[in-house]
C-alpha cells in the first residue's frame, strides 16, 4: 500500500466502465451484441439487457464476485474506492513499517554516477523535479455518452463517469534502499522480443546513477536461478553500452524453470534485494509469486516487472515494447507476399504472424501495409469452407483482382485444427500450425475448382522477434527501464510499469495479467482493419 494519503477522488461527472450492449455495424449488418465482461480488471460484468441496469457484478479475478448495487446513491464512490484499493501498489512499508527512507541519490541534475556517499547522500534541494507519491494517471479517458457508442464500457445505463486513477511512475524524492547495500539482478524470460537489450541497458545505467555497484544478469530466464552451470553476469554501463544495437537478449531467455521457492532460496543465497523481471504474462505471474514469497519470508526485496511481449497482450497498456517494431517488420513480410502474389499469375500470398491469443500484430500490420485482403485473428471466428468461407472469397478475389494476400495470426482458426494437448516447458499450449493448414486447404480448394493458383507461404515469425528495436520502441524501453529502477528505489514491489494514455504508470502485477488482452471485434480498430481489407464476415 502507498504510504501517503489516498488520491483525490471525485465522482460527479460520468464516464463508463464495463461494457454492456454494443451496436455493431459490420458490412452493412447491424446487430445488437451483449458483450461478456472483457475484463475482470474492468471489474464489472454486465447485466443481460440494457433495461436491467440495476446491479453490476464485480468480478475479482477468480475470487468471489462483489456485487455493485446501482440503486445505491453512493455506488460510484464505492466503486472508485474499490478501484483505488485494487490498483494500490505494494510497498516495502506494508511489511516493514519502520523502514527508513532516505533522500534520493538519483540527482535530477547529475549526468554521471554518484561516486561518494560520505557525509550523506547528495540531493537537489532547490529544484523539485520528483514524482509525488500521490500523482495519478487516469486509466480510462473517454466519456461515452451511450452504451451503443463503439467500444463503450459502461456500468450503468447512463454510462456514468467513474474515475479510475493509477499510480504515476517516476523518481521519488525519498528512497527505501541505500545504493551501496543493493544487489540488483535482471532477468529476461519467455520468448524474445525487440527491445530487451534496450531495457536491460537502461536498468543498468539508471541503477548506476543511483549509485548501485553490484548489478548482475541472471542467465537464461528463471532457469538461471537453479542451474549450477549458469553463472551470474556482472553488469555495468561499460558492459551494456552498445547492447541495444542488436536484437535478442544479452542474458538469454528460456521457458520453464525452477519453483518459486527455489528461486527465492537462490535470491537469498545470492543476496539479491532488487529483481527486475522482463517478460510476458507467465513471467509476471512468476514475478508476483516471487514478490509474495519474499514477503512471506520477510525479505526486504523489490521485485519489479517490465512487460515484454510482441503479442501486445498485457492489459491496460497502450502497447508493450517491441510491438511497434514487430508490426514494422511484419509489414515487410506482407509486402514481400504482396509482390510475390502480384507478380504471379493468380498469385496468393499467405503470411503467418505471431499472436498466440491475440491478433494485434496481424491486425496492425494488415492496417499498416494496406496490402492485405484477408486478415484472420483468434478473436474473430471464421469458416474456411462453405458459401461464406475464406476460400470462396479468395476465389472471388482471384477472379476480380488477379491476386490476393492473406495475413493470419498464429492463434487463428485453432478450432479448425486437430488438438494435440501438447504444452511447452512453461505450460503454454503448443498451437497447431494454422498458416500451413490454410496454405494446404487453399491449394486443395483451387485444384478442386480447377483454377490454377500460385500459392506462396511466408512465416517470418522468428525473423520478426529477433530484430533490434526501432526508434519508437527504443524510447519506450528507455522510459520503462528507468521507471522500473525508480519504482524499486521508491520501495514498491510486485509492480510492473507501462505506458497508459501516453503517460507512464505503476500497476500491481495481478491487474495486468488477469487474462491476456485481446483485439475487441467491436472496436474501431478492428473495423478500420475490415474497412482496409474489404473482407466480409466469414461465418
Ligand atoms: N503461473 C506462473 N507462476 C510462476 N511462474 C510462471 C507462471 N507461468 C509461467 N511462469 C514462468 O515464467 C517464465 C516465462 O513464462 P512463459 O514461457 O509463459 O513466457 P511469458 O512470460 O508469458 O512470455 P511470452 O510472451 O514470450 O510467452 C517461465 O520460466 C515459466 O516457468
Ligand atoms: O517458439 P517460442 O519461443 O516458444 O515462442 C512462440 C511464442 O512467442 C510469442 O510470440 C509470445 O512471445 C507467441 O506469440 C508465440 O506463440
Ligand atoms: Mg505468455
Amino acid at each position: 500500500m502507498d504510504t501517503l494519503s489516498p488520491p483525490i477522488i471525485t465522482s460527479t461527472l460520468s464516464i463508463p466502465y464495463s461494457n454492456s450492449s454494443v451496436l455493431v455495424r459490420s458490412h452493412g449488418l447491424s446487430s445488437l451484441i451483449l458483450r461478456k465482461p472483457r475484463s475482470p480488471a474492468a471489474n464489472l460484468s454486465l447485466i443481460s439487457s440494457r433495461s436491467s441496469f440495476t446491479r453490476a457484478s464485480a468480478v475479482e479475478h477468480g475470487k468471489s464476485s462483489v456485487s455493485i448495487d446501482l440503486s445505491d446513491p453512493n455506488w460510484k464512490r464505492k466503486y472508485e474506492r474499490e478501484f483505488e484499493e485494487r490498483f494500490s501498489i505494494p510497498h516495502i512499508t506494508d511489511v516493514f513499517p519502520d523502514a527508513e527512507a532516505i533522500r534520493s541519490t538519483f540527482c535530477l541534475k547529475m549526468r554521471s554516477p554518484t561516486e561518494e556517499f560520505v557525509g550523506g547522500y547528495p540531493s537537489d534541494e532547490e529544484w523539485h523535479g520528483y514524482i509525488n507519491n500521490n500523482d495519478r494517471v487516469l486509466l480510462k479517458v473517454i466519456s461515452y455518452s451511450s452504451p451503443t457508442s463503439a467500444g463503450a464500457e459502461c456500468i450503468d445505463s447512463d454510462c456514468s463517469w467513474v474515475e479510475q486513477w493509477i499510480h504515476r511512475a517516476g523518481p521519488r524524492e525519498k528512497i527505501y534502499f541505500r545504493p551501496e547495500q543493493v544487489k540488483a539482478a535482471i532477468i529476461t524470460c519467455g520468448g524474445l522480443c525487440p527491445g530487451l537489450n534496450d531495457v536491460i541497458r537502461h536498468i543498468v545505467i539508471t541503477l548506476e546513477i543511483y549509485g548501485v555497484k553490484n548489478i548482475v544478469g541472471i542467465p537464461f530466464g528463471y532457469k538461471g536461478f537453479s542451474d549450477k552451470d549458469l553463472t551470474e553476469m556482472p553488469l555495468s554501463r561499460k558492459v551494456v553500452q552498445n547492447i541495444h544495437l542488436s536484437g535478442g537478449s544479452l542474458l538469454g531467455v528460456s521457458r520453464g524453470g525452477p519453483s518459486v521457492s527455489e528461486i527465492v532460496d537462490s535470491m537469498e543465497e545470492r543476496g539479491i534485494n532488487m529483481l527486475f523481471v522482463l517478460g510476458g504474462n507467465g513471467t509476471h505471474a512468476g514475478a508476483n509469486a516471487i514478490h509474495n514469497e519474499c514477503r512471506k519470508r520477510k525479505m526486504k526485496v523489490a521485485v519489479v516487472g517490465v512487460p515484454k511481449t510482441i503479442d501486445n497482450d498485457i492489459l491496460h497498456m497502450d502497447k508493450t515494447f517491441g510491438f511497434d517494431t514487430a508490426v514494422e517488420e511484419a509489414q515487410r513480410a506482407i509486402n514481400s507476399a504482396y509482390i510475390e502474389a502480384h507478380s504471379a499469375y493468380h498469385g496468393i500470398g499467405i503470411v503467418k504472424l505471431m499472436g498466440r491469443n491475440s491478433g494485434f500484430i496481424a491486425m496492425q500490420a494488415s492496417l499498416a501495409s494496406g496490402q492485405v485482403d484477408i486478415c484472420l485473428i483468434p478473436e474473430v471466428p471464421f469458416n474456411i469452407h462453405g458459401p461464406n468461407g475464406v476460400l470462396k472469397h479468395l476465389k472471388y478475389l482471384i477472379e476480380t483482382k488477379g491476386s490476393a494476400v492473406i495475413c493470419v495470426a498464429e492463434g487463428a482458426g485453432q478450432n479448425l485444427l486437430e488438438k494435440t494437448n501438447a504444452k511447452d516447458a512453461s505450460g503454454n499450449t503448443i498451437l497447431g500450425d494454422f498458416g500451413v493448414h490454410i496454405q494446404q486447404e487453399t491449394k486443395k480448394y483451387f485444384k478442386e475448382v480447377s483454377m490454377p493458383v500460385d500459392v506462396k507461404y511466408i512465416d517470418p515469425t522468428y525473423m520478426i522477434r529477433a530484430v533490434r528495436a526501432n526508434a519508437s520502441d527504443g524510447i519506450l524501453c528507455t522510459v520503462l527501464g528507468q521507471n522500473a529502477v525508480h519504482g524499486a528505489f521508491a520501495g514498491y514491489s510486485g509492480i510492473t510499469v507501462g505506458i497508459i494514455n501516453t503517460h507512464y504508470a505503476y500497476l500491481p502485477i495481478p491487474e495486468v495479467i488477469a487474462y491476456p488482452k485481446s483485439v475487441d471485434p467491436n472496436s474501431r480498430m478492428w473495423h478500420r482493419c475490415l474497412t482496409s481489407t474489404g473482407q466480409p464476415d466469414f461465418i
